[in-house]
């Protein structure tokens, strides 16, 4: 659905989408995806100005923008929708939660549940990354808040990261604090953006970076005051709308495709891989440790 807010900016909802088949088009799969008209319900808000192009998509996920199965299928329905809007250009990710920009995989997702669950989610984990790495138009991560995990990756996919300056936010791969382990397409996307040695000590020890520590490895690009990060989006963004659109694009395809092709090539074992992993005694009990101290952290 779309509204008009004000002269050249449609505001899109995705409401409860729901997906009919699979997950999101690309490569080899294709979805036919319907919309419900009940916007109350929206993870996400999407604003699209049609004078520039330029998108930006806020997630509003409480309280963390923990990346469930619902949420992921609503991000890749509306990245999708925008990808085939002609008027579209490029889009900003952003959250509109206070200090989060995602807290990465919901972890309930991943714990005591049965196999079934497991695999429906990791396939929509799948999607959602197949989607932003290979996504034909411009995308800028405006990080304003602490992006673990899931959330670094999302990131981690945008053709540019511009994070807020407050020491407070922390970002990186930290799943093995978790006792879990980012599979190879994570670690391949960080080792894409940061380089061998550093994504090697980062996904060991599950590091987490400020800001400015952020910058110095090159996970993000820009570090801008935390009221700045959108506008900062934006003034990028139109930096890379000056680059002639096909040759940007297949430059970017060309970065990219081999890593996307990888997972392409293997996704079914990819999921079986992972319903094994987490199913594990060990694992869950790790995973129930981890949600014990978050709550504790509270008390
Ligand atoms: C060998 C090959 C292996 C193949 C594959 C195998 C394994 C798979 C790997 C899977 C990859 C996993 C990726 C992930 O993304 S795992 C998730 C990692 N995320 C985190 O570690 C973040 C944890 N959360 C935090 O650090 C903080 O909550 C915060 C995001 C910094 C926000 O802090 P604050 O504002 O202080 O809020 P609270 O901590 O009070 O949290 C509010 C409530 O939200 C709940 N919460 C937080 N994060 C999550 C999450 N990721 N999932 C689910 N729930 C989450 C938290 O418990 C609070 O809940 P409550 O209000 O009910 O107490």
């Amino acid at each position: 659905m779309a509204a008009v807010l004000r002269r050249g900016v449609k505001l899109i909802s995705s409401g409860s989408s729901q997906l009919l088949s699979g997950g999101c088009k690309h490569g080899r799969t294709s979805t036919l995806c319907i919309s419900s008209s009940r916007p109350s319900s929206s993870k996400i808000n999407v604003e699209l100005d049609s004078s520039t192009g330029i998108a930006v998509m806020r997630f509003q996920n409480p309280l963390v923008n923990s990346l469930n199965l619902d949420f992921l299928t609503e991000i890749c329905i509306s990245l999708e929708k925008l990808e085939l809007d002609k008027s579209c250009r490029g889009v900003i990710l952003t959250s509109a939660q206070p200090k989060i920009f995602s807290a990465g995989l919901d972890i309930l997702e991943m714990y005591g549940k049965n196999p079934e669950h497991y695999a429906a989610f990791w396939k929509s984990v799948q999607e959602i990354w197949l989607k932003l790495y290979g996504y034909s138009k411009i995308t800028i991560a405006a990080i304003n808040g602490s992006s673990p995990a899931g959330g670094c990756l999302i990131a981690l996919t945008a053709d540019y990261r511009i994070m807020a300056d407050n020491p407070r936010y922390t970002i990186g791969l930290n799943e093995t604090q978790l006792g879990i382990v980012a599979p190879f397409w994570f670690k391949d996307t960080m080792l894409n953006t940061v380089g061998h040695r550093t994504a090697e000590l980062s996904l060991q020890f599950g590091l987490m970076y400020t800001p400015s520590d952020a910058l110095k490895i090159n996970l993000v690009d820009l570090v801008v005051p935390e009221e700045q990060v959108l506008s900062t989006a934006t003034e990028t963004m139109t930096k890379f709308l000056a680059i002639p659109g096909h040759a940007r694009e297949i430059s970017k395809s060309m970065m990219r495709k081999p890593v996307v092709d990888r997972l392409l090539s293997c996704r079914d074992a990819d999921i079986k891989n992972f319903v094994s992993f987490i199913s594990k005694d060990s694992i869950q009990k790790s995973l129930g440790q981890y949600l014990s101290m978050l709550k504790q952290k509270k008390s």
